[in-house]
């Protein structure tokens, strides 16, 4: 157990993690609490028909099973969601002395299913790209029975922000770019598109599109910088 923590505490998405961190993170294992590791972007009952076919649909083209872990042969990985990144990380452990205990991701920090986020995404690394499906819940009202553009715009880091850690390893966003053509209906399905536009050095330039689940209308468009950064440069 304790080998496969460390194996995953050296590397965040295939990508090394300084020797620093590393010791640091290591000692504090001796005083961690574990944590059991809940998948927030499973189905729940809050997930409409729609959601579960879309889902469904992506699932069935995925490279592993994702209740029984058998290899498949598909183009699709879907990626888990928890509501702690660092526990993602160290296997289901977050290291309280190192970083606030009670941080939450912002998008799995609302308990009540169907309220707020409610979304899974799937990677495709042959192609670079990262799709989402989301249902925005009542409690992210902006417009009168339509989602706030911040709760959008939160999704599309959020999405865009994955594929870039998945492809150029530990970034923050430093420029989001968003123009807002139609507004989203709350309790709608959307899909959200990201693609690789190009990696020049520490840049990873990511492209985004908010549609309909048949592609016909266009939500939202936005063109997303990232920024590579030692994850030791978050810690002090
Ligand atoms: C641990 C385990 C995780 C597990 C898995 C997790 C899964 C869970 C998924 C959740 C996913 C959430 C994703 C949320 C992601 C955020 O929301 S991050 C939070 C918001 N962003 C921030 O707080 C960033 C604040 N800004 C900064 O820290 C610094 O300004 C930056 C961006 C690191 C850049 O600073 P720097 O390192 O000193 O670099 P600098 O030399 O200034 O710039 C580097 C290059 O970028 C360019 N650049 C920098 N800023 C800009 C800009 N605004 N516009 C254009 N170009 C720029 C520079 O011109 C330069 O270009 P070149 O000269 O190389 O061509």
């Amino acid at each position: 157990m304790l080998a496969h923590i460390a194996r995953r505490i050296g590397h965040f998405h295939g990508h090394q993690i300084s020797s620093a961190i590393l010791r640091r993170m290591r000692a504090s294992l001796k005083t961690i609490n574990p944590i059991s590791l809940q998948d927030f972007s499973q189905p729940n009952p809050s997930w409409s028909p729609e959601m579960r076919k879309f889902y469904d649909h992506y699932n069935a083209q995925c490279d592993t099973d994702t209740e029984t872990y058998e290899n498949k042969t598909g183009p699709w990985r879907k990626l888990p969601s928890y509501n702690r990144s660092i526990k993602h990380a160290t296997g289901g452990i977050y290291i309280s002395k190192l970083i606030q205990a009670k941080a939450r991701l912002f998008t799995r920090s609302v308990n009540e299913q169907g309220a707020t986020f409610e979304y899974v995404a799937f990677f495709n690394k042959e192609e670079k790209i990262c799709i989402c499906l989301f249902q925005p819940g009542h409690l992210l009202e902006g417009a009168p029975g339509h989602v706030h553009g911040g709760a959008i715009a939160t999704m599309i880091d959020t999405v865009t922000g994955t594929l870039a850690g998945y492809l150029s390893g530990p970034s923050v966003t430093a420029n989001l770019n968003i123009n807002y053509r139609s507004p989203v209906p709350l309790g709608s399905v959307v899909i959200i598109h990201c693609a690789l536009d190009r990696i020049e050095g520490r840049k990873t330039f990511i492209t985004c599109k908010v549609t309909s689940t048949d592609e016909s209308k266009v939500y939202t468009e936005a063109t997303v910088l990232f920024v590579s950064i030692k994850l030791g440069s978050l810690f002090g």
